[in-house]
């Protein structure tokens, strides 16, 4: 499995501000760059906390991409992946259309009523006692079949995967606008590390819109 993580921050490193109400911090051009990073990926994970924020679809927007996806014989659109320990995703929550395959990451604490709830729209894994296990929930993509991950947010999800050892490569997006306020999301937030900082070889840097985009690979820890 390869597993990337995508985002866009502010100048100041958030991801929105402190009301986390969804922030369009790309321009077009990195928008349409997230959109093929979706088209090459086997599925597009985010936590639950960007699902009850943002409300995403996860879907490939251009039609073209769709298209040269269907060639491939793949569905239009990857499978779309939320973690969420306690089955708090709204079954109403746009994921879970019938636009793509969703898979819920789940704990064991997760209640029955959830389950059932979330069971009609969306194949459910269990991995965790509390919190979701990431290792167990992508080890168990990994066997449905999910080869190229890409991670698009938010904060606490992506700390806990580079905690866990489970990122491969790391883009960001810098955009030219400053958010600050102490409680507003960044890229890794979490308990954060004091010792064993992940290190990253930077690959390369473009000039997008008004901002850049840095890609990151992730050293071995
Ligand atoms: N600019 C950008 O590119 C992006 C911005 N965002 C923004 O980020 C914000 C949401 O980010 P954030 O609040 O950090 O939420 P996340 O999307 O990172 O979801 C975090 C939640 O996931 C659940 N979870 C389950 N297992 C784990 C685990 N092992 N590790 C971490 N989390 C786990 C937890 O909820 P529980 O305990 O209930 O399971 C946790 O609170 C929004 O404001 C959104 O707009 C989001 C994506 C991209
Ligand atoms: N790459 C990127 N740039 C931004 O400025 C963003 N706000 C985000 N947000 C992510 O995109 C999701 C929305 O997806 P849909 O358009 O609904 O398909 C959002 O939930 C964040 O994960 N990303």
């Amino acid at each position: 499995m390869h597993v990337v993580v995508n985002a866009a921050m502010s100048a100041d490193g958030k991801l929105s501000s402190r009301r986390r109400e969804q922030l369009a911090i790309s321009g077009d051009e990195d928008f349409a760059r997230v959109d093929r990073v979706r088209a090459e990926s086997d599925a597009v994970v985010v936590g639950v906390g960007t699902v009850l924020a943002d409300d995403p679809h996860l879907t490939v927007k251009d039609e073209r991409l769709r298209e040269r996806r269907r060639e491939r014989g793949e569905p239009e659109t990857p499978a779309r992946v939320v973690v969420d320990s306690s089955g708090r995703t709204p079954t109403d929550a746009a994921v879970l259309d019938d636009a793509a395959t969703t898979y819920c990451c789940l704990s064991e604490a997760a209640p029955v009523d959830r389950r059932a709830a979330l069971a009609d729209a969306a194949e459910l894994i269990t991995a965790g006692e509390e919190r979701v296990d990431l290792l167990r929930a992508f080890a168990a993509l990994q066997e449905a079949g999910l080869e190229q991950v890409m991670v698009e947010g938010g904060g606490e999800l992506i700390f806990s995967l580079f905690e866990a050892g489970l990122v491969d490569e790391l883009r960001v997006f810098i955009g030219p606008t400053i958010i600050g306020g102490r409680d507003a999301p960044t890229l890794a937030d979490g308990e954060g590390f004091v010792a064993d900082f992940p290190e990253l070889a930077l690959e390369a840097v473009d000039r997008l819109d008004e901002g850049v985009l840095l890609t990151w690979r992730v050293e071995d820890r």
